[in-house]
């Protein structure tokens, strides 16, 4: 800083001395010699230009702990003020009488113990995969289940899941964007994204349209295939920053989780538009689970974690019924050939008013397929 007003201070003060710095090299206009002190006019002495004041180092040093400490602490308000409404929301349901959801998902029951469907179940854990294949296997009694690995922070473990599930040949009606990490301290994926960006939002960007033409053939006029992508009502306080995508100017990670969760409901909405445009067989919806009572939370403050440990079975959804909503949208008769919509508690409802920006969709998609890498046919389209 104090560099910078000084270098402020002495163009000025040399233009207003009136040729005490004459120009002497090619850059400034040449002047005639300087008149000796007989012939010298008399002028009045240039008045000295007042530089701006200088800030004390350790003043500054404090404004700018205060400013940061202030951009962690707004998202972090933020984000506990949605969880406690999403938390006093589920509790009012908990204790309303409501009909038993019985038969939302008769088809899915008979698909899969009929053995139609197979599942690959992806990510990034060989051993709790191969323990979610053995599960399914007993309790559908299909063999049609196995686990490929994908490492969703991994632009190149993402290409090579792809190419490993293509060369199966089998069709793709459903795919679930369902990874997730929540709070990390500040550190970058294998490409030097930032975690909750480049896991979150940009694996799954990645991901999708790497499946796109599979999901395209696989879809029919009266069975569309269906891409569903699981963001949070945290996505409601997110807030973009297109120009800082990354958190470079400053890390707060409540901030850079919610706008992980904005950006993927703002991607649903342009890959519907795509879709639409397109004419083709493909809907694209996104989920809210609400708060569940999962591994999603081992980031947070301590305090926090105890407070869940104890009040977890009263206030969390179980996982199950986390995983409802997103099972509702994937094989739902009431959400055939439905697209572009936020559910949430089985529900269609309105997501954020930013997320519905078309020209903030257009631009996040842009900028989306530089980063991982792919062409932006889509920017020939409205
Ligand atoms: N739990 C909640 O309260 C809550 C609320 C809103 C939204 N969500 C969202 O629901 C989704 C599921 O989260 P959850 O609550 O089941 O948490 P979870 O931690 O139990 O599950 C997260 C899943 O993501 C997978 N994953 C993490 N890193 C991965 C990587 N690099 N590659 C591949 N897979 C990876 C994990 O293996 C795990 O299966 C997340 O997208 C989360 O943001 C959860």
């Amino acid at each position: 800083m104090p560099r910078r007003a000084g270098a402020a201070a002495s163009p000025g003060a040399a233009c207003d001395s009136g040729g005490a710095f004459p120009s002497v090299g090619g850059w400034g206009p040449r002047r005639a010699p300087r008149p000796g002190p007989a012939e010298t006019p008399r002028r009045p002495p240039a008045r000295p230009v007042p530089s701006p004041p200088r800030p004390e180092p350790a003043a500054a040093a404090g404004r700018e702990a205060a400013m940061s400490l202030l951009s962690a602490l707004v998202p972090l308000l933020r984000v506990y003020c949605i969880g406690l409404r999403v938390i006093l929301h589920q509790l009012r349901r908990r204790f309303q009488p409501r009909c038993p959801p019985a038969s939302v998902f008769p088809e899915t029951s008979a698909q899969t113990r009929a053995g139609a469907p197979s599942l690959s179940p992806a990510g990034n854990s060989e051993s709790d995969g191969q323990e979610v294949v053995r599960k399914i296997k007993e309790e559908t009694l299909t063999g049609k289940v196995e686990f490929l690995y994908c490492d969703l922070a991994s632009m190149k473990s993402i290409r090579q899941f792809v190419q490993q599930f293509r060369a199966k040949n089998c069709p793709l009606h459903v795919l679930v964007n369902n990874a997730g990490v929540m709070l990390v301290p500040e550190r970058k994926t294998e490409d030097g994204f930032e975690e909750h960006f480049g896991l979150n939002y940009l694996g799954h960007f990645l991901l999708t349209n790497l499946l796109l033409d599979t999901l395209k053939q696989s879809g029919t006029h009266s069975h569309n295939a269906r891409i569903i992508t699981v963001s949070s009502a945290t996505h409601y306080v997110g807030k973009l920053h297109l120009n800082d995508l990354q958190s470079r100017c400053s890390y707060s990670p409540h901030g850079a989780y919610a706008q992980s969760k904005l950006a993927l409901v703002l991607f649903t909405y342009r890959l519907q538009h795509l879709l639409t445009a397109n004419g083709s067989h493909v809907t694209a919806n996104v989920v809210d689970p609400g708060v569940v009572n999962t591994e999603l939370y081992k980031h947070v403050f301590w305090v926090v974690k105890m407070v869940k440990w104890m009040t977890a079975w009263l206030f969390f959804k179980t996982p199950e019924e986390g995983a409802s909503t997103t099972i509702y949208a994937a094989v739902s008769p009431e959400m055939e050939g439905a697209g572009g919509c936020y559910l949430y508690n089985e529900e269609r409802t309105k997501s954020a008013d930013v997320a519905y920006d078309e020209e903030l969709q257009r631009r996040l998609w842009t900028e989306s397929c530089k980063m991982v890498g792919i062409s932006d046919e889509a920017s020939r389209l409205p």
